[in-house]
């Protein structure tokens, strides 16, 4: 996968290091690793200055446009894929991780995915050619359900969550890098979800399941929204530490 300013300047891999020990490093090559340090030290995450980053089983390709990618989020692919499905919605997509893992799954599915960010899809794009996934996954650009057609089994999305007071305490390596479309829908930091509670209903068939990852604080407020829209059986899911992280529940 092509890098955006490649650490691995040797281009030899970890376990082979120590055997190449004695090279000499080119010019260019020494030129390129201090610009990646350079980079870092301007606290760009490592994912962007690599270019990829690993979630699930895949390389998912990463840059500016997009939210790296967070070892949590697997919790919802793994939620996710406790569902029988054919037709999957990812709202807010970013690399298209979450429903690009899905759909290498599963491999009768198909997928919708949705993002404000016309830069973050041409990357889920980039992404679905990548794992040969292409053909199974359609990406739509605009607001949570808008251009999206016809009903889905299931709807996944980790949507914007942080706060607007929770956006100022963050280490400058989110907060200067990472897109803030991607961090907050601003003031309370539900917006997303009060959106995305009301067009889900008439989006999935009778039966048909949401999956959504949540802020360790955000279970009750996000619980309350699905059921005031008529789901049921909403349940809350921890991760690994013990924090709340996925909502989900039924359309009866
Ligand atoms: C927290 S990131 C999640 C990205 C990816 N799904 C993941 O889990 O790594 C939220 C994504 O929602 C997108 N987004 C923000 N507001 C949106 C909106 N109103 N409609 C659709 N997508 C939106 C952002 O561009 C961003 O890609």
């Amino acid at each position: 996968m092509p890098a955006a300013c490649s650490p691995n300047v040797m281009e030899v891999p970890p376990e082979r290091l120590y055997l190449s020990i004695h090279s000499e490093l080119s010019e260019d090559r020494h030129k390129q690793f201090l610009k990646c340090l350079a980079a870092r030290e301007a606290r760009q995450p490592v994912a962007q200055i690599t270019g990829h980053r690993a979630f699930w089983k895949h390389e998912f390709r990463v840059t500016r446009a997009t939210l790296d990618p967070r070892p949590e989020t697997e919790l919802l692919v793994e939620v996710a894929l406790e569902t029988a499905f054919e037709r999957v919605l990812d709202l807010g997509t970013g690399t298209g991780c979450i429903l690009l893992s899905l759909l290498a799954e599963r491999p009768a599915a198909r997928g919708v995915a949705t993002d404000i960010s016309e830069a973050a899809l041409a990357v889920a794009q980039e992404n679905a050619e990548r794992l040969s996934l292409y053909e199974r996954a359609h990406f739509v650009q605009g607001d949570w359900f808008h251009g999206v057609e016809g009903r889905f089994d299931l709807i996944v999305s980790n949507p914007p969550y942080i706060t607007e007071a929770e956006m100022a305490e963050l280490a400058p390596d989110v907060r200067d890098w990472e897109p803030h479309t991607a961090l907050t829908p601003g003031g309370d930091g539900l917006g997303a979800y009060r959106a995305i509670a009301f067009g889900a209903f008439a989006r999935l068939k009778p039966g048909g399941r949401i999956a959504l990852e949540i802020g360790p604080t955000q279970a009750a407020a996000v619980s309350a929204m699905l059921t005031a829209q008529g789901f049921a059986d909403v349940e809350v899911r921890q991760d690994l530490g013990h924090r709340d992280r996925v909502v989900l529940a039924h359309r009866p």
